[in-house]
């Protein structure tokens, strides 16, 4: 643990909630330095520590449980200022004498809460907010000597002792949910335990300038630059430290990456000083074969990944090339192992993740699946492993990306996944077409309230609706929305699992349809659709149907193209519109299938589908709602842009949640 000598530090004791990151970032983005300990750590460890103030964090236990976790209650005796939230709630409450019981039903979800705003922790703040609550356990009577300064209902929310600085609360103030939680941070953290918010990025930035020189002493770093923003801003920070000549930086385009996204990234290093080299290793890519192990125990070997239609096969394609590619690539440096350092972009949460334990170092786990080659490895095991990031959340990273100079495009871009827009074009050679199309499309069909001739199938239909209640009332008497069943699958979570269902497409006879009506169906149609797990809407004149022909489709440059320049169109309206932050992800799909087609004609035109996403532990999930974080006018410029496209058939939306859709397609 460090000491915080000359610094400003909190302690945060991890009980191992899933929001403890949250607490983390919560403080950090207030400019104050945290350490985040386990909740066993002694009150001796926290003195040493030199912390100005401690913070409790939830947990998923209950404090009686036989088995919660061991607690040093001397903490309390440091005369530290002390926030405990939710589980650390209720721990503060049982070690000063309070009774806590477990009720009967969770409570979880969005609430009005009563603040006694004379209390310090909630200065400025009204007698009402909106909190987020979720605990299981709840707290009858208060710890002696105790005020109740917060209420939900009839539920205590929160205490505060008053002599001492101790306070807590039952909600999560870290959650964007809890509207004004910043604020009780602020309060907590300035108001009560004094500290005045030296944590800057600007200091922070020297601070890791420092770190690089000593580490690297007179050696060199290797690092591998994706194009996406962690390992783009570790190189431009590392070549601040040392200067281009110590700092090795590759990129390997596997064909694969956004419009332009090589040239971008080189372009914007290059402004800083810093060569990158650029290996366009696309037709190594494209014409790649790996070998394939089947379960019992033959291997065989895989067409070309331009030929390949799997999607495991295409994953691990391209996994193996990228190996063999970067393995070339980096001995032709013929960098010498006891010169180099290996540079990589870990961050704070790739760390909590790893080690929730103790936030040190043991992120290696998270990146080896990439860039591992004989170099690499032996940089590895020799512990030659430099990792500048590892003190920044996503967001501190964009902010020390902006103050390095990177150009604002490339340190705001979304996460991506490695093998990058492969698999965002669904590869297909013919129609997923199983026994059960012909009776689901007609269950689609009745849900939607057009005419089906099979009385079964139309009360089955009736029955899901009524199974909604009240909420399902809009979908009684629908008129004007059709619906059918694409010959296409996409991935989904089931249960533990994932698996490939079909996809469904909604339309709409009036120009815009009513929003709520479309996520209505996408909630009720996978509960009695069994084989869809994702339901979208298509722009456009009403498909009536059956659709059973798919576009072939393979990765090869033309259709990669098409679908680069469609999430060029999505990435720039929300890059403009300033939504990169707010909506989590955007995958931009090409989907196989062309509705509007003629039988006996095979079509070479293909649908583009934007999968909005927001979430805060990526587990699960939901759409955006348009014309709520999304601005109609937005998404409308988005597919009228999109249309233009050659080659592109239909525009689609996504309105699938998470469960029972994923993030990405497949
Ligand atoms: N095309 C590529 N060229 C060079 N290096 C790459 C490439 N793709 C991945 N890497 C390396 O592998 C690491 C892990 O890849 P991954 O796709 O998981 O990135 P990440 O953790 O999202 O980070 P980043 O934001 O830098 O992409 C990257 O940080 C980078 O060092």
């Amino acid at each position: 643990m460090a000491t915080s000598e000359g610094r400003e530090v909190v302690a945060i004791l991890d009980a191992g909630a899933q929001y403890g990151k949250l607490i983390d970032r919560c403080v950090r983005e207030l400019k104050v330095e945290t350490d985040l300990l386990p909740l066993s750590v002694s009150a001796d460890e926290v003195r040493a520590g030199n912390y100005k103030a401690v913070i409790i964090s939830g947990g998923p236990n209950s404090v009686y449980a036989s088995d919660a976790p061991p607690f040093d209650s001397a903490i309390f005796e440091l005369g530290l200022p002390v926030l405990g939230i939710c589980y650390g709630f209720q721990l503060i409450n049982k070690t000063f004498g309070g009774s806590v019981h477990a009720k009967e039903h969770r409570q979880d979800g969005q609430q009005h809460v009563w603040l006694d705003t004379t209390c310090a922790l909630f200065k400025g703040l009204s007698e009402q907010e909106l909190v987020l609550l979720t605990h299981g356990d709840s707290i009858d009577s208060p710890a002696n000597g105790f005020s109740i300064v917060s209420r939900a209902g009839s539920i205590i929310a929160g205490l505060a002792h008053p002599e001492r600085p101790i306070f807590a609360v039952q909600f999560h103030p870290e959650v964007e949910l809890s509207v004004h939680g910043r604020d009780m941070f602020r309060n907590f953290l300035f108001g009560v335990a004094g500290c005045s918010g030296l944590y800057t990025m600007v200091d922070r930035e020297l601070g890791a300038i420092q770190e690089i020189q000593d580490t690297l002493g007179d050696k060199k770093a290797l690092v591998l630059v994706s194009g996406g923003v962690d390992s783009s801003v570790c190189a431009a920070l590392l070549n601040k430290a040392v200067g281009h000549e110590r700092v090795v930086a590759l990129h390997i385009d596997n064909g694969f990456m956004r419009l332009d996204e090589s040239v971008k990234v080189k372009v914007s290093l290059e402004r800083l000083g810093l060569p990158l080299h650029v290996i366009d290793a696309s037709e190594d890519f494209y014409n790649a074969t790996t070998e394939i192990k089947r379960k019992d125990g033959t291997t065989y070997t895989t067409k070309r990944l331009k030929e390949t239609t799997a999607p495991e096969e295409k994953r691990k394609i391209i996994g193996d090339t990228f190996m063999r590619v970067a393995e070339k690539v980096v001995s032709s440096f013929n960098l010498k192992p006891e010169d180099v350092f290996l540079a990589q972009g870990t961050l704070r949460p790739d760390l909590i993740e790893s080690a929730s334990k103790l936030a040190s170092s043991n992120a290696d786990a998270i990146k080896t699946h990439h860039n591992d080659t004989e170099l690499v490895r032996l940089l590895r095991e020799q512990g030659r492993v430099l990792e500048p990031l590892k003190d920044y959340h996503k967001d501190e990273v964009r902010e020390l990306g902006r103050q390095l100079g990177l150009a604002t495009d490339l340190v705001m871009r979304q996460p991506f996944p490695g093998p990058g827009l492969a698999i965002r074009v669904l590869c297909t050679e013919e129609p997923y077409i199983t026994d059960d199309f012909d009776s689901t499309n007609m269950l689609l069909q009745a849900l939607v309230g057009q005419t089906v001739e099979d009385p079964k199938i139309v009360q089955k239909a009736a029955n899901a609706i009524s199974g909604l209640g009240d909420i399902g009332a809009p979908l009684l008497h629908l008129s004007g929305y059709h619906a059918t069943l694409l010959p296409i699958r996409s991935v989904g979570v089931q249960g533990d699992g994932r698996t490939y269902s079909y996809v469904a497409a909604l339309t709409c006879e009036a120009d815009e349809p009513d929003w709520s009506i479309l996520f209505l169906l996408a909630r009720v149609i996978p509960r009695v659709c069994h084989s869809v797990n994702r339901i979208v809407y298509a722009w456009g004149a009403p498909i009536l149907g059956p659709v059973r022909q798919i576009t072939t489709t393979h990765l090869t440059p033309p259709v990669l193209q098409q679908l680069k320049e469609a999430d060029d169109v999505v990435n720039r309206l929300l890059l403009e519109n300033n939504l990169i932050q707010t909506i989590s992800q955007v995958p931009v799909v090409l989907a196989p299938v062309d509705p509007d087609a003629s039988l006996d004609m095979p079509s070479t035109r293909r649908s583009v589908a934007i999968r909005t996403f927001i979430t805060s532990d990526f587990m699960t999930g939901r759409p955006v709602v348009p014309g709520e974080e999304l601005p109609l006018a937005v998404l409308r410029s988005m597919v009228s842009q999109i249309q233009k496209i050659e080659g592109v058939s239909r525009v689609m939306y996504d309105l699938t949640a998470k469960p029972p859709g994923t993030t990405e397609w497949e």
